[in-house]
C-alpha cells in the first residue's frame, strides 16, 4: 500500500459547445464531482451521495480505468486506495459527467506523484481520453473555454463568464454521448459549414464583448443540433421560442438531453420550459446554475491547491 494523505479532488460541471462552438467551447458551472481519496490494501470504491447509482464501484468504474491509464504514462504501477463519490453532475444528461470523472482521475494521479503534469499536459492527457477539449478543458480551468483539437497538438484559451442567470432543463431521461455522436454526419456541405462557424465565430465575439442582444443568432447551429433534434423532444420547439420568453439564447447542452437557456429574465424561461415539457409529458428539472471560474481543486485537510503549473 502506497502511503498518502487523503485528500479530495473537486470538479465542476460543464456545458460544451454553447450552439455553434462543436467540440470546441466549454463552460464551467457550480455543480461539482467530489472524488475523496484515503489509503487502504484494497480498492474500496463508494457511492456516498448523489447521482451516481448505476456506475460500476470495481475496476470497470471511468474513474479508475483513467487512474490506471495516467499511472501507466507516468511509468508507475497502480496501487489500490478507498475512494468515496459524491456527485452532483447528472449522469448521462449533457452536463459532463464523464468529462468531470476524467478529469478528476487524471488529477488524482497527479496530486498521488507530486504534480509531475503541468495544466497544459493534464489537459492533453484528458482532451486525448475524451476526444474533445469542451469539456475537460472546462472542468480544468473552470470559466468559458475556447479551444482547438486536431488529434496530436490541443489549444485552449479560457475566457470570463458572462455574468447572467444559467438556466439548465434536465429532462429525466439519460442520453448517452456515445449515441447521440453516432447520429451526426461525417461531412458537411460547403454553404452549411461556412454558415455555422461564422455563427461560431459570431459567438465568441457576442461573448467576449458582452452582446447579448445577439446570442440567439450566434447560439443557432448547424453542426450538430439539427442531427440530435429527434433524440431530444422539445429542442426544436425551444430553439424557436425560447428567445421569445425569458432567454438571449438557448442550446442543447453538450450532446444532451439537457438544454442550456442563457437568460435576461429567468422566472419567465422557468414557467416557458415548465409549459413546454408539460405539453410533452415529459419530467424535467429546472435547475439554475452559476458560472464556476476556477477549475478542478485538490483539497487536503488544510489548504486548496489549484491544478498544474500555469
Ligand atoms: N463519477 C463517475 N464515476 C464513474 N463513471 C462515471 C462518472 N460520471 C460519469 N461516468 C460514466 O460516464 C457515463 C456518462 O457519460 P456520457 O454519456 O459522456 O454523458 P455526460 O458526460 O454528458 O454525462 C456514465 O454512464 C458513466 O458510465
Ligand atoms: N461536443 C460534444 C460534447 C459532449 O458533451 P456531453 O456532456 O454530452 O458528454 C458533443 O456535442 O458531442
Amino acid at each position: 500500500m502506497n502511503p498518502f494523505a487523503p485528500f479530495e479532488v473537486i470538479v465542476p460541471c460543464s456545458t460544451a459547445n454553447l450552439g455553434p462552438g462543436f467540440d470546441s467551447i466549454g463552460m464551467a458551472f457550480n455543480r461539482y464531482l467530489r472524488l475523496r481519496f484515503s489509503p487502504s490494501p484494497t480498492l474500496d470504491i463508494r457511492v456516498v451521495n448523489g447521482d451516481a447509482e448505476d456506475i460500476p464501484l470495481d475496476e470497470r468504474n471511468l474513474v479508475i480505468k483513467v487512474m490506471k491509464q495516467a499511472f501507466a504514462e507516468a511509468d508507475v504501477p497502480f496501487f489500490p486506495f478507498a475512494l468515496e463519490i459524491k456527485n452532483q453532475i447528472p449522469l448521462a444528461r449533457g452536463l459532463g459527467s464523464s468529462a468531470a470523472a476524467i478529469v478528476g482521475g487524471y488529477v488524482a494521479v497527479n496530486h498521488m506523484l507530486g504534480g509531475r503534469w503541468s495544466k497544459e499536459e493534464l489537459l492533453w492527457f484528458t482532451t486525448q481520453w475524451e476526444g474533445h477539449p469542451d469539456n475537460v478543458g472546462a472542468s480544468l480551468y473552470g470559466g468559458v473555454v475556447v479551444g482547438s483539437w486536431d488529434g496530436e497538438q490541443v489549444h485552449i484559451i479560457p475566457c470570463p463568464s458572462p455574468s447572467l442567470p444559467f438556466l439548465a432543463v434536465i429532462p429525466e431521461q439519460a442520453l448517452l454521448t456515445e449515441h447521440a455522436r453516432g447520429v451526426l454526419p461525417d461531412a458537411y456541405p460547403k454553404g452549411q459549414a461556412v454558415l455555422s462557424s461564422s455563427r461560431a465565430n459570431l459567438l465568441v465575439a457576442a461573448l467576449l464583448q458582452e452582446r447579448w442582444d445577439l446570442l440567439s443568432v450566434a447560439m443557432d447551429d448547424l453542426f450538430h443540433q439539427p442531427y440530435r433534434l429527434s433524440l431530444v423532444p422539445g429542442l426544436k420547439e425551444a430553439i424557436a421560442e425560447a428567445p421569445l420568453h425569458g432567454a438571449y439564447g438557448v442550446a442543447l447542452s453538450g450532446a444532451g438531453p439537457t438544454l442550456l437557456a442563457i437568460c435576461k429574465d429567468v422566472a419567465e424561461a422557468k414557467s416557458y420550459f415548465r409549459n413546454l415539457y408539460q405539453k410533452l409529458d415529459i419530467a424535467v428539472d429546472l435547475v439554475e446554475l452559476a458560472p464556476c471560474d476556477t477549475g478542478a481543486v485538490v483539497q487536503t485537510i488544510d489548504q486548496v491547491v489549484h491544478q498544474g503549473s500555469a
